[in-house]
């Protein structure tokens, strides 16, 4: 047996989001999200599921952060719903909303637990859809003046901020290819969107600058690994091409202040074009303080003309893959990080979700998720190899805490260390938590 030790002050911690957990959905001012609207429309979401409730966790802080004591976590990631502090998006502040994080963070900090606040998770106020969303330039300035009150409120509190959650789905997952709220399917909509999220966060990142801020600021795009089946030319520009959707799109403009040429290129042949005012890219571009990765998957990639929207296809290897469908790709996690550092230099990084969809359940009040283990087990490998390899690595938050509302596939694909009834609502720690307990508490992975 070896023992992989982790750098000293390594981060160990673990991630949630507002809408996937907090249930509590018209409680105490809150206003609409478009995820009330999308959940509430027939036909979006698996089951028909809501997270109207969800894991309840608006009403259950206590148990919750006692979980999170008894995994002896450093950190944790939450995300705050924007509807909760401006049911309308902007204009009244909702004080019992506000009131709710101020409870979860004191709660986390009496339990020295670092708050990771990511203030973009998906719940975009319906009242600003119905103004044209993240594609009406405004809405920027309306996140700013969100961030900025969370800013005001939270200062020496939450010292770590995360601007936005996966650019990627929010704007092609999203608004391309429809299978997320708000759900339309337009590509020059959804390379807009993209463009505008990028200028919230740079916009966001000045504002902390100037508030003279305690702590630090960064964003979390998912990253993808597509290596190219052989080295034919062909297969070489389609994995590259299916990289770059994910990784370059929005890493290019954040670290280089420009948009990959060979991305723009095709994205024009698809007939879209990104509407770019001439001091955007310096805005996108404000130095962070870390890059937050969120990593679950990666394929080999075979070039096929007209197959998806970048003539790549995945080639089945025969690869297990986890209960959602993903191929389990560990050594897509190290590629992509020393990728990461190799492209955009020396920049901290955090993992601010990795994990796998096992839905197991409870059987003798235990749940045996030895494959979710072996998914993590393999990963963290990875991780201590990508580290020991030179990136400059903070800190790992597996996805999740608990199973919770996976968007569109509802209450049906479960991805947490805590298994969660949704009838009863009874919290219990898997396999994998007592085992990622005594990853944390050594520093160490034994392999
Ligand atoms: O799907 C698992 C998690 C999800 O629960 C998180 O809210 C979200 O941040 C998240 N992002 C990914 C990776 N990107 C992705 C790709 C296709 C569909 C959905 C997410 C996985 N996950």
């Amino acid at each position: 047996m070896q023992k992989l030790i982790f750098p000293e002050h390594f981060q160990w911690g673990t991630a949630t989001a507002s809408y996937q957990i907090e249930g509590a959905w018209n409680a105490d001012g809150r206003g609409l999200s478009i995820w009330d609207v999308f959940s509430h429309t027939p036909g979006k979401v698996k089951n028909g599921d809501t997270g109207d409730v969800a894991c309840d966790s608006y009403h259950r802080i206590d148990e919750d952060v006692a979980l999170l004591q008894k995994l002896g976590v450093k950190v944790y990631r939450f995300s705050v719903a924007w509807p909760r502090i401006y049911p309308e998006g902007t204009g009244t502040l909702n004080k019992p909303g506000l009131d709710y994080y101020h409870r979860l963070v004191d709660a986390l900090l009496a339990a020295d637990i670092e708050p990771f606040c990511t203030l973009y998770h998906w719940d975009l106020p319906q009242a600003l859809q119905e103004k044209g969303g993240w594609d009406n330039r405004e809405t920027i300035d309306h996140f700013v003046h969100y961030a900025e009150t969370l800013f005001q409120q939270f200062n020496g509190k939450i010292k770590n901020w995360i601007t936005i959650n996966e650019p990627w789905c929010v704007s092609i997952l999203s608004n391309y290819l429809g299978a997320h709220a708000p759900g339309n399917q337009d590509l020059q909509m959804a390379l807009d969107i993209g463009h505008h999220l990028l200028l919230a966060h740079g916009k966001t990142v000045q504002r902390f600058r100037q508030l003279n801020m305690e702590g630090q600021i960064g964003i979390a795009p998912n990253v993808s690994w597509n290596e190219p089946y052989s080295n034919r030319e062909e297969d070489v520009a389609a994995a590259r091409r299916m990289r770059g959707a994910c990784n370059e799109w929005f890493l290019d403009p954040l670290f280089k202040g420009s948009y990959p040429d060979f991305m723009v290129a095709w994205y024009q042949k698809m007939g879209a074009s990104v509407n770019i005012q001439p001091e955007d890219m310096a805005i996108i571009q404000q130095p962070i303080d870390f890059l937050g990765i969120n990593y679950y998957t990666g394929s080999l990639v075979t070039y096929k003309q007209g197959e998806g929207d970048y003539d790549g296809e995945d080639v089945e290897e025969g690869r297990e893959r986890t209960d959602i469908g993903w191929n389990i790709y560990p050594e897509g996690f190290y590629n992509v990080l020393t990728w990461l550092t190799e492209q955009y230099g020396d920049v901290p990084i955090y993992i601010t979700e990795n994990g796998a969809c096992y839905n197991d359940e409870v059987q003798n009040g235990k749940v045996a998720d030895t494959r979710r283990i072996a998914y993590l087990q393999k990963h963290l490998l990875q991780l201590h190899r990508a580290i020991a390899s030179g990136v400059n690595m903070k800190g790992y938050m597996t996805w999740s805490l608990m199973d919770n509302f996976e968007w569109a596939e509802g209450y049906s694909k479960r991805f947490g260390i805590v298994h969660v009834n949704f009838e009863t609502l009874v919290r219990t720690p898997k396999q994998s938590f007592e085992w990622y307990q005594q990853v944390i508490a050594h520093n160490r992975l034994e392999v």
